[in-house]
């Protein structure tokens, strides 16, 4: 019989699909394993069509058979079969997909989940063979053919002797080169990985024949090798099957083996979805984070099955950074086999799926949060920075999906939302306090901190380096502002207050203006404290940046040029302290020894670290000494 010619596109198109379409030769297994239960559900459906009798599901397999010597490894499947003009249309065009046109033959019926509809797959044979043989019998028909072809330089069809109806493909596996191990591909452990990896979830069994040992009997120390079939695949994946049917032991193991986790997961989120999107998810919250997950070498992703078969181990465009915590797995009959990384990126059902996928996350995680609060406040422990994270980056343009997952602590000495926060605030308070600092200790003992708490309002305690720029971008929660304690103008005061410091500012004019020639550009002003109750001094800040947030972007890797906080150096004119100053205000050396002691204090209150701590020492060792 006269060897047939590829038609020309299908020529470029093979050397393509074998040079670049696929980036690992491994996935022909995948393909040929896919075409051969897309044979088999072709032949179940026809037989529930046809009413036709004699057909079991049991009888369903696919079988593998892999031979060293011969290189020689065959993939047979007891489905369908091809006819003679199928073998040639199928075969001999390529991106031709009887697939397709069975599925949109049958497109009422919704139990088809046939994976094929490009037309290619059955190509990447020739990724690893350089001669493929093909014997088939359709169902139903009488005689059998061979398709048969070294790749590019085209193929033939002729008769042949085939027993039972379905297809078998017989590859014949290229010779080793210095790059490409072919071999392995004969080796039965690593063809089982391969379908544990790619094909764990198609619905038929796949069996191969498996050598084993085993010790003889009778004998001591002896062994003997011997055959066995085995079933290679599991066959129904976990998120197929229905919720109900399933313990939480059976999720919790499942977890922990794919992914690699000794414990158990926090949250496990199993969900489907029909119509413009077509999907089952399955979803884990894992109780802690991975030690590098706030390091650059984390990797986040879902993996990505189509239609029960591994397409991408970890598919990064399924989840947004703030929720790259989640491990699992998504399952959509809308994808096909052979979608590139970069053709996936574009994908509209991609896209879909993935919006889908992050509301159902936060709707799974907001619930968490009103209906289990220990086990939200624990997951937040280990995640909540990156939710603030992603409160800030990219211009907090995801603030509203994130605001009220958040949490901060608080004077109450809980974790509070916002939300919470506005809920319990006073009748006469107007904004939302926070502080900044190291601890939630250090932060209560501020003088500043201290004086919200005395009228009775609540100060969220910001210890995370974030905090304080999620509640920047933030600006507003439910219409009320945030405010800094250390803030100038977060003062509340009475008329009475104003007057009196407006009063005892006029009194002490001239000292407050030498103090501030002492400490020069350091500090914007010196002024009398409304506030203050037991501390001498304080340090508060005018303008938009704090001196929590002027330490933090400071430390940031490449701030070369520093910003600087607007620092008003206060004093409490009821402290003893006061007093003293007065008395020295014309004694240039002491005043300036005071103020600069004061100063450096007020500075270490803060959390900060001193200029010149050898200078400070000697101050206070020389005013002790008087
Ligand atoms: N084992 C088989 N039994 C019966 N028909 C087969 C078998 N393998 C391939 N075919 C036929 O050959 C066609 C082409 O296969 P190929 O793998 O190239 O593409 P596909 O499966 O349709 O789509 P995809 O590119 O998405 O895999 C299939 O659509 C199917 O009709």
């Amino acid at each position: 019989m006269a060897k047939k010619q590829f038609k020309a596109e299908s020529k470029r198109l093979l050397d393509l699909m074998i040079n670049s379409i696929y980036t690992h030769k491994e996935i022909f297994l995948r393909e040929l394993i896919s075409n051969a239960s897309d044979a088999i559900d072709k032949l179940y459906y026809k037989s529930l069509a046809d009413g036709a009798t004699g057909l079991n599901r049991d009888d369903f397999q696919i079988f593998l058979a892999a031979d060293k010597d011969s290189r020689t490894l065959r993939i047979r499947d007891n489905g369908i079969g091809m006819t003679q003009e199928e073998l040639d249309q199928n075969l001999g065009v390529i991106a031709k997909s009887g697939s397709l046109k069975f599925k949109s033959e049958n497109e009422k019926n919704e139990d088809i989940d046939i994976i094929g509809q490009f037309g290619v797959g059955f190509y990447s044979a020739f990724m690893v063979s350089d001669h493929v043989r093909v014997e088939s019998k359709a169902y139903g028909a009488e005689q059998a053919y061979c398709w048969e072809s070294d790749g590019a330089d085209g193929y033939t069809i002729r008769e042949c002797e085939k027993a039972d109806h379905g297809t078998e493909i017989i590859l014949h596996i290229k010779e080793d080169t210095e790059e490409e191990k072919y071999s392995e591909f004969l080796d039965t452990y690593r063809i089982r990985s391969l379908v544990k990896k790619y094909s764990d979830y198609i619905r038929y069994p796949i069996r191969m024949e498996v050598e084993k040992t085993r010790a003889k009997e009778g004998a001591e120390n002896e062994y003997e090798h011997y055959f066995e079939v085995e079933t290679l695949n599991s066959m129904v994946p976990l998120w197929k099957k229905n919720k109900n049917e399933i313990t939480a032991e059976e999720y919790n193991s499942f977890y922990k083996e794919k992914f690699y986790d000794w414990q158990d997961p926090l949250k496990v989120i199993h969900t489907s979805a029909e119509g413009t999107a077509t999907y089952n998810a399955l979803l884990f919250i894992p109780a802690k984070a991975p030690m590098d997950y706030y390091s650059r070498d984390y990797e986040k992703g879902l993996q990505l099955y189509a239609s029960g078969v591994l397409i991408m181990e970890k598919c990064a465009d399924l989840l947004p950074d703030y929720f790259g915590f989640v491990k699992g797995l998504v399952d959509s009959q809308d994808l096909s086999l052979n979608i590139s990384r970069e053709m996936l990126q574009h994908d509209r059902q991609l896209k879909l799926i993935a919006t889908r996928i992050e509301k159902k996350i936060a709707s799974e995680l907001k619930s968490m949060l009103e209906h289990d609060r220990e086990n939200y406040e624990k997951f937040f422990e280990s995640f909540g920075l990156r939710l603030k994270f992603g409160m800030y980056e990219n211009y907090g343009i995801n603030k509203d999906k994130l605001k009220d997952l958040v949490l901060f602590r608080s004077s109450t000495g809980k974790m509070r939302t916002l939300k919470e926060y506005v809920q319990d605030m006073k009748e006469d308070q107007t904004c939302i306090y926070y502080a900044a600092g190291e601890t939630p200790e250090r932060i209560a003992h501020l003088p500043q901190t201290e004086a919200v708490l005395d009228r009775g309002y609540e100060v969220l305690y910001l210890t995370d380096d974030v905090d304080e720029f999620a509640l920047m971008v933030l600006q507003e929660y439910e219409g009320k502002s945030f405010k800094n304690v250390a803030a100038e103008d977060a003062r509340v005061q009475t008329e009475e207050e104003k007057q009196a410091a407006e009063k005892q500012a006029e009194e002490n004019k001239a000292l407050l203006e030498k103090m501030k020639t002492i400490l020069g550009e350091r500090v914007k002003d010196v002024r009398v404290s409304t506030t203050l109750k037991n501390h001498p001094v304080c340090i508060t800040t005018d303008g938009a940046i704090s001196m929590e947030m002027e330490k933090v972007l400071n430390s940031m890797p490449g701030a070369e040029q520093k910003v600087k906080a607007e620092q008003i150096f206060e004093l409490n004119t009821e402290h003893p302290v006061f007093e003293v100053l007065r008395r020295f205000e014309n004694d240039e050396d002491k005043l300036k020894k005071y103020t600069e002691v004061l100063y450096d204090q007020a500075l270490l209150i803060e959390g900060r670290s001193i200029e010149d701590p050898v200078a400070y020492a000697n101050n206070v060792a020389e005013l002790l000494a008087q």
